[in-house]
């Protein structure tokens, strides 16, 4: 069957009081889509309306051929029928109960119960825990058993809310590879809600940002990261360096911070902000932006340096190891080479509805 005939697609248009989500998405089964966002803006909510726990005011969602809601056509497919394998904040276990049957929930029929109880409590690190009740587990036991629940229905599609969040480091890392191994194995259109950008970056073949219920970019991972449309979105990826700009050409970008060379073609993109990526700028006593030196970690690898310039705007920036190591107290300057800054609009349209849908995930609010 082609990705085309097994994606998900949805047009959505929902609202809580006081919170509209409006978006036109498409998952394809191959690899994972992260979904990331501030807090609020609608990730767990676009969950939820896919797996038919809310009912959109308007729009259709559909897997394949299967129309699992159409306002229009007033389908609207219970959420059993749709064959989703859920992983929620909250894990939704059953609590009476025990991590057997917990597990063996949604198993397919014709599988065989104890062999595949007993694969997924390895493959999760829970062996040992199979009798025991949702409330005798820790956190991180229990997020474990709930993906081992959501990965052993064998879903049509997976939507998997922070599915590794409340365990350990290495556990982390363990869960990571074996999602991506499941996901592999069994090619479903996939969803991973995260504020974690490790996982985004280790685990996700694309990526959408949600901002205030809109689709506000999406892409293969590496190219979202690389270029966020506007400065809200580079914040919800993890740029730290975002000075506010005053006044601008394409020669010099001005700010309560000082001012900084430009070199652009032509003033072509409103910059509100410019974006400093951490590696580039080194301290150089002779030229550059007036700074204090804050705080110094050692990263292992580098040096990351926490600045305040003349305005107390914090900065922080990357040295490597071999450059000379300050101590917090210092007053130098940042010589930022020019083809490092990158302008960025404040904030810019959603996604148009348009657009093809195969790498995007579209939103658009009306007027
Ligand atoms: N049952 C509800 N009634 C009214 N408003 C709700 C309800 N559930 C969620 N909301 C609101 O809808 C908006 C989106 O909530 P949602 O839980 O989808 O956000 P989120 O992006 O998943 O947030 P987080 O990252 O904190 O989990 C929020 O403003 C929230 O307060």
């Amino acid at each position: 069957m082609s990705d085309r005939e097994t994606s998900l697609e949805a047009i959505i248009d929902f609202s809580h009081p006081g919170f509209r989500l409006c978006l036109n998405i498409q998952v394809p089964t191959a690899g994972v889509t992260a979904l990331i966002g501030p807090s609020g803006c609608g990730k767990s909510t676009l969950l939820r309306l896919l797996a038919g726990l809310e009912t959109p005011a308007a729009g259709h969602i559909r897997h394949g051929d299967q129309v699992w809601f159409d306002r229009a056509r007033r389908i609207d497919l219970a959420p059993r029928h749709r064959r989703v394998g859920l992983l929620f904040q909250d894990y939704a276990l059953f609590p009476h109960l025990n991590v057997a049957r917990n597990i063996a929930y949604g198993l397919p029929r014709g599988v065989d119960r104890d062999t595949a109880i007993a694969l997924w409590l390895s493959r999760l690190q829970l062996d040992g825990l199979a009798a025991r009740r949702p409330d005798a587990l820790s956190g991180g036991q229990r997020q474990r058993v709930a993906l081992a629940r959501a990965l052993a229905s064998e879903p049509a599609v997976l939507l998997l809310d922070e599915p590794f969040s409340a365990v350990d480091f290495s556990l982390r890392q363990a869960l990571r590879l074996l999602f991506q191994e499941v996901v592999a194995d069994r090619p479903v259109p996939t969803i991973l809600v995260t504020h974690d950008l490790e996982d985004v970056r280790q685990v996700a073949d694309r990526v959408g940002v949600l901002i205030d219920g809109e689709l506000r970019q999406s892409g293969p991972t590496a190219e979202v990261f690389a270029q966020p449309c506007d400065a809200e979105v580079a914040r919800v990826l993890g740029w730290h360096n975002l000075l506010p700009v005053s006044s601008w050409d394409s020669r010099t970008a001005c700010g309560a911070w000082g001012s900084l060379p430009l070199a652009l073609d032509e003033p072509t993109i409103s910059a509100d902000v410019i974006a400093i990526p951490p590696d580039g700028p080194r301290l150089d006593p002779e030229r550059g932006l007036p700074i204090e030196v804050v705080r110094v970690t050692d990263m292992g690898g580098y040096h990351a340096v926490w600045c305040r310039l003349s305005d107390r705007s914090p900065l922080r920036v990357h040295l490597p190891r071999s450059a000379p190591c300050p101590t917090p107290g210092l007053r130098t300057r940042l010589d930022v080479p020019v083809e490092t800054i990158i302008p960025l609009p404040a904030r810019s349209a959603a996604l148009p509805f348009a657009l093809p849908l195969t790498t995007a995930t579209l939103a658009r609010r009306d007027p």
